[in-house]
């Protein structure tokens, strides 16, 4: 019986517009390299991980660079295939996947979707998403429990209501999902912001998997410093 394969799917094909910057974020220098770099390092140490596969745009100058910097390339292929959205960057790249004769992708085998705007995945926690779901018949994400008290605005920034955090979770990503059940959902899917949204609009319930602060999304200006701590080590 042949055993499922784990690949990775990284969507870099952002703009980084709320960041602000002149190049686009995920090749911002965090922590003396670029932060996709980050995200790079973690999967090409990632045993479990037969291929990764970096969706950038048709446009990106900088990629060429990153790859020609890492130690070892072999282990990751870039697909220019960015679309509009996240959502259609990651439809493409599972599209293109396809295509790769030199690892060509079977329905049962896994796809684990991160953004290359979160530097501070770790190898535990890959390991950690893989154990806990690779028997699960659904598959899931990597999540943290709200712990903050949830305002809705209403008009001029006031407070419109409270926000129940009752079994609230902040998704995270890597999302892990069967590349044949995936590929479905999302091309059946509208304008979602995740991969789980496009799994339960399948009627499907994905598992949450606690993940970790450190693996935070760098969405903000401000978001940079703090990554810089997490990936320096100092907290
Ligand atoms: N058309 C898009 C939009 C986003 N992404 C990727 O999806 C991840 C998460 O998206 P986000 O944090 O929103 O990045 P950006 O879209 O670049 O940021 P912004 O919304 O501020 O422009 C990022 O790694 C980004 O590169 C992508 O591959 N294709
Ligand atoms: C996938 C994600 O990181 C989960 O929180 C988030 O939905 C990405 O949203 P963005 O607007 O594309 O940053």
């Amino acid at each position: 019986m042949k055993l499922p394969r784990y690949f990775a799917l990284i969507p870099a094909a952002g703009v980084g517009a709320r960041m602000g910057e002149k190049i686009p974020k995920q090749y911002l220098q965090i922590a003396g390299k670029p932060m996709l770099r980050h995200v790079l390092d973690t999967f090409c140490r990632a045993d479990v991980i037969t291929h990764t596969y970096v969706v950038v745009s048709a446009e990106d100058g900088y990629i060429d660079a990153t790859m020609a910097a890492l130690h070892d390339s072999s282990y990751a292929t870039v697909l220019r295939v960015g679309g509009a959205t996240r959502h259609q960057s990651v439809l493409n790249g599972l599209q293109a996947m396809q295509k790769q004769v030199n690892e060509p992708i079977d329905d049962d085998d896994w796809v684990l979707v991160h953004d290359a705007a979160r530097p501070g995945l770790s190898i535990g926690l890959i390991d950690k998403l893989i154990n806990i779901l690779q028997d699960d018949e659904v598959g899931g994400l990597l999540a943290m429990p709200v712990v903050d008290t949830l305002k809705r605005a209403g008009a001029e920034g006031r407070v419109d209501q409270t926000v129940t955090r009752d079994r609230l979770w902040a998704a995270q990503t890597p999302q892990m999902f069967r590349y044949g059940l995936l590929r479905k959902a999302l091309e059946q899917a509208t304008a979602v912001t995740d991969e789980a949204s496009a799994i339960e609009a399948q009627g499907l319930q994905p598992k949450l998997v606690e993940g970790d602060a450190r693996n935070f999304k760098v969405t903000l200006p401000h978001d940079v410093a703090l990554a810089e701590l997490y990936l320096k080590g100092f907290v």
